[in-house]
Formats: C-alpha cells, structure tokens, sequence
C-alpha cells in the first residue's frame, strides 16, 4: 500500500473542494510515477488505478447510461468494468424502443420541433403518410393541387396530434404553414356537412387574417363540402343566423369582436354549443388583456363553447408565458410545439437597423431608398392611422403607386386594397399594426419599419410579413433616439437570427421595465412627418401644404375610389 492508498483508506467519506482535489490529484501523480519507477525496476506492469476525476467522470458515463435508458436498472449499481461485463443483454423489445425513439429524436432534431407532453406520435414528412390516421386520398390530392408538396414542420407534428384529438399549444416561425397545419384536421374530422351548426370556430384577430383562413379554408374543405362561413357584418349575421339558419352551417370564421356580440345578444343570435373544435389563431394577440387586446371577449367565446367534447388549439408564431400557463391549467393532455427557437426572426428575413436622425431623416431615408431603386411589393409599417395618412400625402407625389389600409376605411376598401395589392396594382403599401400579424401576401420583397415596433413581439411578426414560405425577403427598421427604449431588444432579435449587429448596438443598457411598458402600450409621441425644413423656400412650401390641404378634400388612399365612411356605431372593429 503506498501513501496515496493510505491517505484514501484514512479520508474515506471525507468531502473535498475542487481545491483540495487538485492537491490531492498533484500528489497521487506523483505518488504515482514513484510507483511506476518501482515498477519499471522490479519489472512489474501495474494498471494504473483511474485516478479521481476519472472516476468522477466514468460515473458520469454510467449515471448518463441510466439517464439514457430510462425505466431500466442495473444490477449492483455503478460497479465499473466488472460491473459492465456482467451487464444482461437488452431484451430485443427493449432495444427496438430504444432506438425507435433515437429515430424519431433524430428526426425532430431534424426539423428543428419540440414536443413537450405525453405520447406524441410521429411527425410525418409526407401528407401521404397522413392516410395511416384516415385522411382522405382527395384531401391529399388537394394539398398538392394547391402546390403543398411536403409538410413544413409546424405541419409534420400538429397534424397528426390535432388528428388524434389533441390539443394544443403551438409556436412556429411566421410564414411557416400554421393555417394548414390546424385547418386540416379540422376539415377531416368533421367530414361532411351535418346540419348541427358549427362544429368547428376559428378566432382571428383582424378581418383580413380571418378573411384570409376563410379563402384558404374555402379552398381546402371544398371536397368534403363542408360550409364555412364568416362573419363579415354583424347586422347581416343577425337576420342570416337565428338559431335555425346557422344550423347549416360548419365552419365559422371569425374576429372575436364580432362573436360576443352575437352570443351577447338577447337571446343569442348564434349557438356555439355544437362546436367540437376551438382554435385561437395568434394566441398571444388574442390573450392580450386591456385596450388593444380580447382577453375579455375570448372569456365568453370560451365560455359558449360549452360541449363536453369541445377541444382547442392555439397557433401563434410568438409566445408569452400567459397562454402557455393557461395553456397548461385548462387543456387536458396539452402538447405543446415549438418550431426553432421561441420568438425568433424568420429566418429567411435579412433584416438591417438605419439610424436616420430625426423624423425628417426618415422621409430621406426612404427617399433615398427609392432612388436606390425598391423592389415592390413593399409593406411600409408606421405607429397610427393618422401617421399612415401623413405619410401617404407625402409619397403619392413621389411618382410610385402607393395605397393605406387602416382601420378608419371602410370594410369595402381595406378589402380592395388588399386585393389590389396582391393583384400587383399597388406597389407600396402603407399600414399600422392592422396588417401585423398573418397577413400573407405572396413575394413581399421588403418591409419598412417607418416607425419603430413598440415591442419585440411586434418586430417579429411585422418583418415575418416577408420572407415566408420558403422565400427569402428583407425587412428595414428606421430608428431614432426616441425609440432607444425598445432597441435593445430588437437588437437581440436580431442577433439571435445571425444578423450582423454593431457591437456597441448589442452593448445598449437594458432600458427600466416601466418605460418598455409604456413605450408598447402608447406610441410615442413624434414629430410631423413632413415639417417644413430650412432650405425650402416658404412659397413652395405654401404650394405643397395646398396640395395635402386638397388631397384632405379628396379621398385619402384613393386606390379604391370609394368614399370614406366614419365608422358606425355597430361596427366592431378595432382602431389600430
Ligand atoms: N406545405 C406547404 N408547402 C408550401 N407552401 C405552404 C405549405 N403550407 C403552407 N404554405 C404556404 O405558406 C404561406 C404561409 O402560410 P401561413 O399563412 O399559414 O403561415 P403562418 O405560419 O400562419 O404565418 P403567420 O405567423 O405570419 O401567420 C402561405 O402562402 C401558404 O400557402
């Protein structure tokens, strides 16, 4: 027995700091290569023992071989090579789990999902795998006629889970095939037309987004004939339903504003108590308390879908913590996805941060860029429908064909404004926060943060507008020393997706909690879009406030060459 053996029998049990095992590991070497000079003397071979951290870390290994193997034991524990030799062969059932479920770890890693929750099946990479669960050969064949060859990711796992009747909580990148991803199921499960009323409800939180799952619902749910329906005017939807007139109908699409007012009249115009499926389409949006969210009316649209059957889906392509708790509380057997990372930028988006100064410099910066030359389409985002009108006065004389959508125009003419746009009339499209979230608009080239987004939330979904399904796209973000408050923020955004940032950027303090709140929740104030600068001469700039003056008379973003109407009192829109 030499001196290190002596000192581990005398301080067996004792503990030690990594100091002290450093001391302890020195001395053992040295103690050591004494006994292998003795060795080598006596012409002996001696195994040298594993020294401490070797031990430490064969421990590691086999407590990770435990770890690994889950619900299986070891005879005798941790007992080193000895141990290993004797250890049972796997019985082969065993094993093929094991590496089934190597597979499909693989397979997620793949695609970049996370699953938490308890038996989730398979993601499938080809809808044709979706017969195995009952999908029809035409509802496939659909998919591909509308250009769907392969599942996104989003699609891969949700679709089956929604198909075995779960439910759940999902966070994919903007653009990346949510719509499909939870109309499918929807449309399988309800087969055909039944005359009960609707079984399915999707909640949206603008018009246009729910217009759009309406098209795109429309075009999926054709083969089963399926009646979808959306509530576009509530006055309609009063005479139209009735409790016996909605009874045809399957599918509704809706905004939740237009819902409660339905449901809160007396008696109810509409009855949601057939409904089987719930989904919340940008849940985060929709679970946002106060003025600019629907926490509220989304309570009583819960509260309607009274089936005991009733199950929900929420899909949004951000995340909060408040919908995952309550996510977590209510939904039986929740599964939640996430596709890549939590919040993150879509990654085909290359995004850029332009310091322009002032307000003035930020007319010159987009000046400037048109003269670059601009690529259209071009979605411009800017912080409120009086800006949007401001800023469109200015660039209609700028030769470029240019439109507004906010919420002040008229149902008739955001609709034709949007059409046009997608149409290709309408090159650059001036918008407020409305047009945020899910608005899909095919090949946008390039998104103008006018105005700065009042949170990161906002940056993510307002440059997800480009860069979708596969394209790549371009998103710039005009700054100022007024919106230093939530840069940082963006800032990480745009770090976390690879963009190059300057590094004093990235080295911003963290603005005081309290002001980023006030900061999302009221725009800030900013200066006129247009103010009259030093070197234009008075005259000419009397000419051009005549000409806005006029433009004022006229119709403001003419594109539709309808009047503006104010707004009734029954509408339930939204002022963004
Ligand atoms: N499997 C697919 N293959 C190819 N394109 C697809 C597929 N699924 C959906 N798309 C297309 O991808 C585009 C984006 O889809 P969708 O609007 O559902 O995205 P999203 O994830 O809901 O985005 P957002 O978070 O912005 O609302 C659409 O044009 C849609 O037609």
């Amino acid at each position: 027995m030499d001196a290190y053996d002596l000192f581990k029998k005398l301080s067996y049990g004792a503990k030690f700091t990594r100091r002290k095992l450093d001391s302890i590991q020195k001395s053992k070497q040295e103690t050591s290569s004494v006994v292998n000079v003795n060795a080598v003397k006596e012409e002996v071979s001696v195994k040298p023992e594993p020294s401490i951290s070797n031990h430490e870390d064969m421990k590691k290994s086999e407590v990770t071989e435990l770890t690994l193997l889950g619900s299986m034991t070891t005879e005798g524990g941790i007992l080193g090579n000895k141990s290993k030799k004797k250890k049972k062969k796997l019985d082969p059932e065993v094993k093929a789990a094991i590496l089934e479920q190597e597979r499909l770890t693989q397979l997620r890693k793949k695609h970049r999902i996370t699953v938490v929750g308890k038996d989730v099946p398979e993601p499938v990479e080809a809808f044709e795998q979706l017969k195995d669960y009952g999908i029809s050969p035409e509802l496939i064949q659909r998919l591909h006629e509308c250009n769907y060859a392969v599942p996104t990711p989003i699609q891969m796992q949700a679709i089956p889970l929604m198909l075995q009747g779960r439910q759940i909580l999902a966070c994919a990148p903007t653009g990346s095939g949510k719509t499909v991803a939870f109309l499918l199921p929807i449309i399988h499960h309800l087969k055909g037309p039944r005359r009960k009323g609707f079984r399915a409800v999707i909640v949206s939180p603008t018009r246009e987004l729910a217009k759009q799952t309406y098209r795109e619902c429309l075009r999926l749910a054709d083969c089963y004939k399926l009646k979808v329906h959306i509530i576009s005017k509530v006055a309609t939807a009063i005479n139209k339903f009735g409790p016996d007139s909605s009874q045809k109908f399957d599918i509704l699409i809706t905004t939740p504003n237009r819902l409660v007012y339905l449901l809160n009249q007396d008696p109810p115009v509409i009855s949601l108590s057939n409904v089987e499926w719930l989904v919340v389409d940008e849940s985060d949006k929709l679970f946002e308390a106060g003025e600019r969210g629907f926490r509220d009316q989304l309570a009583v649209i819960y509260q309607a879908c009274n089936a005991d059957n009733i199950r929900r889906a929420m899909f949004s392509a951000t995340y909060t913590p408040v919908v995952a708790k309550w996510a977590r509380k209510n939904l039986k057997k929740l599964v939640s996805i996430t596709i890549g990372h939590r919040n993150a930028a879509a990654e085909l988006v290359e995004q850029e941060l332009l310091f322009v100064g002032s307000e003035q410099g930020k007319l010159v910066a987009f000046r400037n860029l048109i003269k670059q030359g601009l690529t259209p389409p071009v979605l411009v985002f800017v912080q409120t429908k009086e800006r949007a009108k401001e800023l469109f006065k200015e660039l209609i004389y700028d030769g470029i064909n240019v439109d507004i959508i906010h919420a002040d125009r008229t149902q008739m003419q955001r609709d034709n404004v949007v059409r046009s746009f997608r149409e290709g009339f309408i090159w650059v499209l001036i918008c407020t926060e409305l047009m945020g979230r899910g608005i899909d608009f095919k090949g946008v080239n390039l998104v103008i943060n006018y105005d700065f987004p009042p949170t990161a939330i906002s940056y993510v979904h307002r440059i997800g507008r480009t860069g979708r399904a596969g394209r790549p796209g371009k998103a710039i973000t005009f700054f100022t020393e007024d919106d230093k408050v939530c840069l940082r923020s963006i800032v990480h955004v745009m770090r976390d997706s690879g963009c190059d940032v300057p590094e004093y950027l990235i080295k911003l303090k963290k603005s005081n909690k309290k002001a980023r709140k006030q900061f999302a929740e009221r725009a800030p104030k900013r200066d006129p879009i247009f103010k009259q600068p030093n070197f234009i001469k008075s005259d000419q700039f009397e000419t051009r406030k005549r000409q806005r003056k006029n433009w004022n008379k006229v119709e403001v973003g003419n594109g539709t060459g309808e009047p503006v109407k104010k707004k009734t009192k029954q509408s339930c829109s939204k002022d963004v």
